[in-house]
């Protein structure tokens, strides 16, 4: 179902650690299903409720850049890069609506595993005052059955895709391909010496072996291990 919304940009954030094909496919259905005139994806600098990623904030940028490399319509916006602090997604949404005007209609993509978590976000239920959310369908993530969720769901969730055609305001959940690939069984398998091929591209993946990156460190200089490279 098409939202038919030239005007809206599409925001999708993440760690990226790494850059992924469930992300970038998602990326590229989104901009074509809601019509959006492009498509920001903002990697976090320090996230907010979970450790330091295994790539620098610098690398996890290169890694986009790589895997979005002549798609048009999606681009690397690097301004929670330029942030100190934790990466709050509420101060980056009140950030673009102050630069990009009141009328846009800003969509905050995410995967329903991170909207299960919405309520430990800082100022969650102030998200929507700035943004529409999209919630796009994950293999293994459920909604959670708990009340302060279930309420803004109840508030915010739209009947049809046009909703978005206004500025902000709306609780989306969009039907998507639902691809079973993590950045986490991605970095696994490499810390394990497993093969990643086809999980993400070819170019991002030679700029984490080039870097050494999710590697375990060796545990000697004489003991070379076999795993990364
Ligand atoms: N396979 C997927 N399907 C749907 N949404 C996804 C998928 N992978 C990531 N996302 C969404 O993309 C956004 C950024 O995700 P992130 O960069 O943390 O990747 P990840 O694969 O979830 O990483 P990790 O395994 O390290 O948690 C989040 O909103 C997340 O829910
Ligand atoms: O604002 C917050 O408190 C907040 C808490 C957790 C996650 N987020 C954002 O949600 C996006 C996905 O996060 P993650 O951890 O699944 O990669 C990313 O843009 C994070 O900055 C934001």
């Amino acid at each position: 179902m098409a939202c038919l919304t030239s005007a809206a940009v599409g925001l999708f954030g993440g760690t990226f650690d790494p850059v992924h094909h469930a992300h970038l496919r998602l990326a590229v259905e989104m901009r074509e299903t809601l019509g959006l005139r492009e498509l920001r994806l903002i990697p976090c600098h320090v996230p907010a409720l979970r450790g330091a990623p295994g790539a620098s904030p610098a690398q996890r940028r290169t890694m986009l850049e790589l895997g979005i490399a002549g798609e048009p319509g999606l681009l690397v916006d690097d301004r929670e890069l330029r942030r100190a602090g934790p990466s709050y997604t509420v101060e980056t949404l009140a950030e673009l609506r102050r630069e990009l005007g009141p009328t846009v209609p800003l969509v905050w993509l995410l995967g329903l595993d991170a909207f299960a978590g919405l309520p430990r976000w800082q100022r969650w239920t102030e998200l929507t005052a700035f943004a529409h959310l999209a919630v796009l369908a994950r293999p293994g993530a459920a909604l959670p059955q708990d009340a302060p969720l279930q309420s803004f769901i109840a508030a915010h969730r739209c009947e049809a895709a046009v909703a978005l055609t206004r500025p902000s305001g709306g609780l989306w959940f969009q039907p998507a391909s639902r691809l079973e690939i993590s950045a986490t069984a991605i970095r696994t398998a490499i810390a394990a010496g497993r093969s990643v091929r086809y999980w993400l591209p070819d170019a991002v993946e030679a700029f984490i072996r080039r870097e050494g990156l999710y590697c375990p460190p060796a545990p000697s200089t004489r003991l070379e291990t076999t795993c990364c490279n």
